[in-house]
């Protein structure tokens, strides 16, 4: 699988490392769109890859698949036109928050008989919401995350501060670079005006720590996910990357775990 990849920051990095680097199955990093060509020159040498800055040049370079690795905003931008050429595996979930582009997305999907693959992220039990969910049996969800303080706020603080206690919809919007697990636990059950969750940022703790709460006709669940963070981005966990690049293997099997 020839695999294009839009941004090369901690993602990106850690994406080009384990396939270019040390190979998983056969996959590998062919092409990667960036903003500045100049500044992520020194990639092609690195890892034997095609920088772009150009989206057409980019899509045409013999790729299969996209992989985005950037931020909001350009999936905003630059997706449905991806999409409309290319499979996408998306990571920066908040940004199907958005009800309309949501519906944007699917459509084209079913129009140009495309995939959009959403990793798991910084977080895990998204099969039993799923499952829990399909027969409406789900009552609620509780997301609680728990992040080094520096990471959140610019602030100094001496102890935790409670940085927003709401819905996913509002928490997306104020912490974009944050919290885009809740937008992929919103998607696997009740919603995004239904998912509870509180921010809170903790000057003691070096770790990124996802506590979900699930309540419903199965009975219930509690499962906390401590992350360890990227050294690239403090704000990004490890597993989240590693979940993009787990996202990609399972395509490639015949046997398929889960659901
Ligand atoms: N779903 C989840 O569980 C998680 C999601 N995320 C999300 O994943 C995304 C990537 O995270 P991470 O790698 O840590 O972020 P970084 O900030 O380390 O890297 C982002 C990269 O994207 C590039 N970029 C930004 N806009 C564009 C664009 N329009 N076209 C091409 N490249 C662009 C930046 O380049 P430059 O600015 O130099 O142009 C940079 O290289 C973020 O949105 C993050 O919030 C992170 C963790 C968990
Ligand atoms: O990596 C994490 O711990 C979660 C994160 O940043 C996000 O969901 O946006």
């Amino acid at each position: 699988m020839n695999i294009g990849i839009v941004g090369a920051g901690a993602i990106g990095n850690f994406l080009m490392k384990e396939i270019n680097h040390n190979g998983v199955g056969e996959m590998r990093i062919q092409s990667v769109f960036v903003r500045d060509q100049i500044k992520y020159q020194n990639l092609e040498h690195q890892f034997n890859i095609k920088v772009f800055d150009r989206l057409d040049a980019f899509l045409d370079s013999g790729i299969d698949i996209v992989v985005e690795a950037a931020n909001i905003a350009a999936v905003h931008d630059l997706f449905p036109k991806i999409l409309s050429e290319k499979d996408v595996v998306l990571i920066s979930i908040g940004a199907l928050a958005d009800e309309d582009f949501l519906h944007k997305m699917n459509d084209l999907a079913e129009t140009y008989k495309r995939t959009i693959h959403l990793p798991t992220g910084a977080v895990g039990g998204l099969d039993l919401l799923q499952n829990a969910h399909t027969c409406g049996g789900v009552t609620s969800v509780s997301l609680t995350t728990r992040k080094p303080a520096q990471t959140l706020i610019d602030e100094y603080v001496s102890k935790e501060v409670v940085v927003f206690d709401g819905h996913a919809s509002e928490a997306i919007k104020q912490f974009p670079k944050n919290i885009n697990v809740s937008i992929i636990l919103s998607l696997a059950g009740v919603g995004i005006e239904q998912t509870n969750v509180t921010i809170i940022a903790d000057p003691t703790v070096e770790n990124n720590i996802h506590t979900i709460d699930i309540e419903g006709s199965f009975g219930s669940a509690s499962l906390s996910v401590t992350n360890n963070p990227l050294a690239e981005n403090p704000k990004t966990s490890h597993l989240a990357a590693m979940s993009v690049l787990g996202t990609l293997d399972h395509m490639t099997k015949r046997i398929k775990l889960g659901g």
